[in-house]
């Protein structure tokens, strides 16, 4: 497996431009998520990486060699790049044990025992190898163009939203599967994904792109915890932003006096907290109106209006609610994140339902 190295990566469709100095790096054998919403040009990037299309400027290397931009092209099919695409891309009359061979060299197809190993890598019982595509669920293909892309043993695998044609039950133990798998072959991969928590639970580090260029390259637990702005810490998961007033490591706002997660100069500031920071509490704490309540089974959001009309969020286990209009006191656990009082402020927050220990997206 091979390290990828795009630099200054530039690419227009027509006259509208599209990637606008995307550098990323990705060390062999770790995975990248590329995080972003609609639009921004993941696939594009993609597409480049994989050899489909050319960059305008910029250059990609695989393993220390370029093989796009700096006047050099190297065809697709000789970067050795396995492609998992949205929905599997598999041949439909070939059958699953056809179709996994399809990508080892030629003299090894017939060789059962590895076509085995491959669907064994990525959690597929061998009873299912001679099935044809459509006799399998869409978890089970997408699994299967992933052993077919694993096959030949490729530089780096990309994967194009493999999950987003999945129900949700189907996706979570497929995207398990593939990340196991990835880890297991020592992969190389990019998974290009509009989904923050499938971004934050597969990916090694996460590349949030924004704007034709990279926003944020960071693992998953910085990206989470340290955004490098309010808008990447909105895509990321939920946000509540709060005007305050720093002194001495500490800042003032209206949830109380909070402690800060990095240094910053005294004055007034913008900090951000995770919704799960905020506590219901009987006794001393910030009073607030309960404005909402979305259960959902393993926790719930509780939306709340505090005392100068500010609508927050808190995240809390599923157990002993509050109900609508009651007033309760809130608490903050851990440090807020300082960023200039002049930051921009967060879009409004639209939820989605949080999945077990992952933040969930707004
Ligand atoms: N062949 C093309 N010709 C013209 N415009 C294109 C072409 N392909 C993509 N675009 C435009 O380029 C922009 C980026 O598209 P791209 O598919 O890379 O985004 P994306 O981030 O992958 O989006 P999504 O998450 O919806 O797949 C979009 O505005 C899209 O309409």
């Amino acid at each position: 497996m091979s390290a990828l190295t795009v630099t200054g990566l530039v690419k227009s469709h027509g006259r509208t431009p599209v990637l606008t100095g995307v550098d990323l790096h990705v060390p062999s054998g770790t995975t990248t998520a590329l995080l972003g919403p609609s639009g921004c040009g993941k696939t594009t990037l993609l597409r480049i990486v994989a050899g489909f299309d050319d960059p305008d400027a910029g250059t990609v290397e695989l393993g220390g060699r370029v093989v796009a931009g700096a006047g050099r092209g190297v065809p697709a099919r000789s970067r050795g790049i396995g492609f998992v695409p949205q929905e599997g891309g598999l041949f439909p009359h070939l059958s699953v044990a056809g179709n996994v061979a399809f990508g080892l060299p030629r003299r090894l197809r017939r060789d059962r025992t590895r076509v085995a190993g491959l669907l064994a890598l990525v959690g597929l019982d061998a009873a299912l190898a001679d099935r044809v595509p459509h006799q399998l669920s869409g978890g089970q293909q997408q699994r299967v163009a992933l052993a077919r892309a694993l096959a030949p043993e490729p530089s780096l695998v990309l994967l194009d939203e493999p999950f987003s044609s999945l129900d949700a039950a189907l996706r979570e133990d497929t995207r398990r599967a593939v990340a196991d798998a990835l880890r297991a072959t020592g992969a190389t991969a990019v998974l290009v994904t509009h989904d923050q928590a499938e971004a934050l639970s597969t990916a090694d580090q996460v590349a949030v792109v924004r704007g034709g260029r990279l926003a944020q390259l960071a693992d998953p637990r910085t990206l989470y915890s340290r955004p490098a702005d309010l808008e990447v810490a909105a895509f990321v998961g939920e946000a509540v932003v709060l005007d305050g007033e720093a002194a001495g490591g500490r800042v003032t706002s209206e949830l109380g006096e909070l402690s800060l997660g990095r240094p910053c100069a005294d004055g007034p500031v913008r900090v951000l907290l995770r919704p799960e920071q905020l506590r219901l509490s009987g006794g001393p704490g910030t009073r607030a109106r309960v404005r909402g309540v979305d259960f959902y089974g393993h926790d719930a959001r509780i939306e709340l209006e505090l005392p100068s009309g500010l609508r927050v969020s808190a995240r809390t286990e599923g157990g002993d609610l509050p109900s609508e209009g009651a007033e309760v006191t809130v608490v903050v656990a851990g440090p807020a994140v300082p960023f200039p009082a002049a930051a921009p402020t967060v879009p409004p927050v639209a939820t989605a339902p949080a999945r077990p220990g992952v933040p969930t997206a707004t």
